[in-house]
C-alpha cells in the first residue's frame, strides 16, 4: 500500500498532455493555454480621453475657444492650438495637439467660451498609446487558465481562436447488480445508481462535457468487454465499484485482461483505500472505490489534479488551505483521512457520519480536512490543511 502523497505523485507523474486544440474564444472557458498569448495591437492602439469633457494644450490658461467636438469613434480629429478647446467624450480620439482633458464637471461654458475652474495636471484623463500593453508582448502565459476576464481581455485584442489542450474523453463505467436508474421503482435490495452523475457533474465543473456513462452488471465478462469499449473513444476511464477484494468485484482482474499496467493499488487513506490508477498508451484509467464518499474524496484528490494536469494546468491540485480546528481529531488508523468539513471565517469542523457510504455529509460540506496518516492527535485550534472544494 503506498502513501497518499506517493499515488499523487504517479497520478501527475503519468498524466500526459493532451493535443493541442484551436478553440473559438467563446467556447475557451477552463481551457489551459497552450501557448503564449502575444498581444497583436496595443492596448490603446490610439491616444484617447478617460473623461467626458474638454481636451486642449495645458499651458496654464484657464479660458478657451471651443471650435468643436470628437466623439468615440470618430474617425477624423480636429487639430487644437493653444488657447482652444475641443469637446470630448470618454474614449475619443484625442486631437492632434491636445495633452490633456479637463472633466465637463471642472468647467464653465459659455457660448463657445470655456472657463476652466480647477486646472488639471498637464496629461491628466488622457489613455496614452499602449498604456496598457504595447503589440508584441506576452499578455497571458502557457498554462493560464481561461476565465471570464481573460476572454473579455483577448477579445478587446480582437482574438478569435486560441490555441489550447484539449478537454480529455470521458467514460465512466458504474458496476454492481443492485444499481438502479432514478425514475424507476426502487427493486427490494437495490440502491439508486448516484457515482456516475456526481462524477459526471464534478467532471463538468472542469469544463469536460464529453462523457459516455455505461453500466455494467457484476460480470468478469462484461466488465473486460466495457473497459475494452471505453478506451477504443475515452482518453480517459473511470470505474466506479468493484475494485476491492470481494468475489464479485472485478475491476482489476478485467484491467489486468486490457493489459492496462498498473501504477498502484490501495492508497494508505480513508476514505478511499481501494484505489487503482493505471495506463494503456495515451488512456489513463481510474478504478474508483464504489462506495460514493470514497469515489468522490478520490475525485478530488487524484483524478481532478490528473484531469487538470492533461488539459495543460501548470497548478493541477485543487488548493490547499489551513484553518483552525473546532474540535479534537483522534487518527485511531495510520492512514490519510479526508474528513467532510465546514470552514467559515477560517474555522474548520470535521462533520459527524464520515462513513464512506455516506453522501449527506458531504453534501453539506465546503472542505475536506486532511490528517495525515504520521497525525494521531489534533487538538483544538491547531492549524490543519483542508482542501477547498469551492474552487
Ligand atoms: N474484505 C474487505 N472488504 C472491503 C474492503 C477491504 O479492504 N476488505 N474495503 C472496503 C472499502 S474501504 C471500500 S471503499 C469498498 C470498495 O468496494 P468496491 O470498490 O468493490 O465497490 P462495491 O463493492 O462495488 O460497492 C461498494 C458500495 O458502494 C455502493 N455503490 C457502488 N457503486 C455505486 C454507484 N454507482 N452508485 C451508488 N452506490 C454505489 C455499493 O452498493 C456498495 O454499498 O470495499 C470495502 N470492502
Ligand atoms: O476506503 Mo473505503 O473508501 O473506507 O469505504
Amino acid at each position: 500500500m503506498i502513501s497518499v502523497s506517493e499515488a499523487q505523485t504517479l497520478v501527475i507523474k503519468y498524466a500526459e498532455k493532451l493535443p493541442v486544440c484551436n478553440i473559438e474564444l467563446e467556447n475557451s472557458l477552463g481551457y489551459f493555454l497552450a501557448e503564449d498569448c502575444v498581444a497583436p495591437i496595443s492596448l490603446p492602439s490610439f491616444r484617447q480621453s478617460a473623461m467626458d469633457g474638454y481636451a486642449f494644450i495645458n499651458t496654464g490658461d484657464k479660458h478657451l475657444k471651443v471650435i468643436g467636438q470628437v466623439q468615440a469613434g470618430d474617425s477624423i480629429t480636429p487639430q487644437v492650438k493653444s488657447g482652444e478647446a475641443i469637446r470630448i467624450f470618454t474614449g475619443a480620439p484625442l486631437p492632434d495637439g491636445a495633452d490633456t482633458v479637463v472633466i465637463q464637471e471642472h468647467v464653465n461654458r459659455d457660448g463657445d467660451s470655456i472657463h476652466i475652474e480647477k486646472l488639471p495636471a498637464l496629461g491628466a484623463n488622457v489613455r496614452p498609446i499602449a498604456e496598457q500593453l504595447k503589440a508584441g508582448t506576452t499578455v497571458l502565459k502557457t498554462g493560464h487558465k481561461i476565465n471570464e476576464a481573460s476572454i473579455g481581455f483577448m477579445a478587446g485584442l480582437g482574438l478569435t481562436h486560441i490555441k489550447a489542450y484539449q478537454k480529455p474523453k470521458i467514460c465512466i463505467l458504474t458496476t454492481g447488480n443492485e444499481l438502479q436508474k432514478r425514475g424507476t421503482v426502487l427493486k427490494p435490495n437495490h440502491i439508486y445508481e448516484s457515482n456516475g452523475i456526481m462524477l459526471e457533474t464534478a467532471l463538468k465543473r472542469l469544463g469536460v462535457f464529453d462523457i459516455q456513462i455505461v453500466k455494467v452488471e457484476d460480470s468478469l465478462s462484461q466488465t473486460i468487454d466495457a473497459v475494452h469499449n471505453a478506451l477504443k473513444s475515452a482518453d480517459i476511464l473511470l470505474v466506479s465499484g468493484g475494485i476491492s477484494v470481494g468475489d464479485f468485484d472485478f475491476v482489476r482482474e478485467a484491467f489486468q485482461q486490457n493489459e492496462i499496467e498498473e501504477y498502484f493499488y490501495k492508497v494508505n487513506q480513508k476514505p478511499g483505500k481501494p484505489l487503482w490508477f493505471g495506463t494503456k498508451g495515451s488512456k489513463s484509467v481510474f478504478g474508483l472505490p464504489g462506495n460514493p464518499a470514497s469515489s468522490l474524496s478520490c475525485f478530488y484528490a487524484y483524478v481532478l489534479p490528473h484531469i487538470q494536469k492533461r488539459s495543460g494546468s501548470l497548478n493541477p491540485f485543487l488548493e490547499k488551505r489551513t484553518a483552525f480546528l473546532t474540535e479534537k481529531i483522534k487518527n485511531i488508523h495510520s492512514k490519510t483521512l479526508f474528513l467532510k468539513a465546514g470552514v467559515y471565517n477560517n474555522e474548520i469542523t470535521p462533520f459527524t457520519g464520515q462513513a464512506s457510504s455516506m453522501l449527506n455529509t458531504f453534501a453539506n460540506s465546503n472542505a475536506l480536512l486532511i490528517v495525515p496518516e504520521q497525525i494521531e492527535d489534533l487538538e483544538i485550534g491547531d492549524s490543519v490543511s483542508y482542501l477547498d472544494l469551492n474552487y
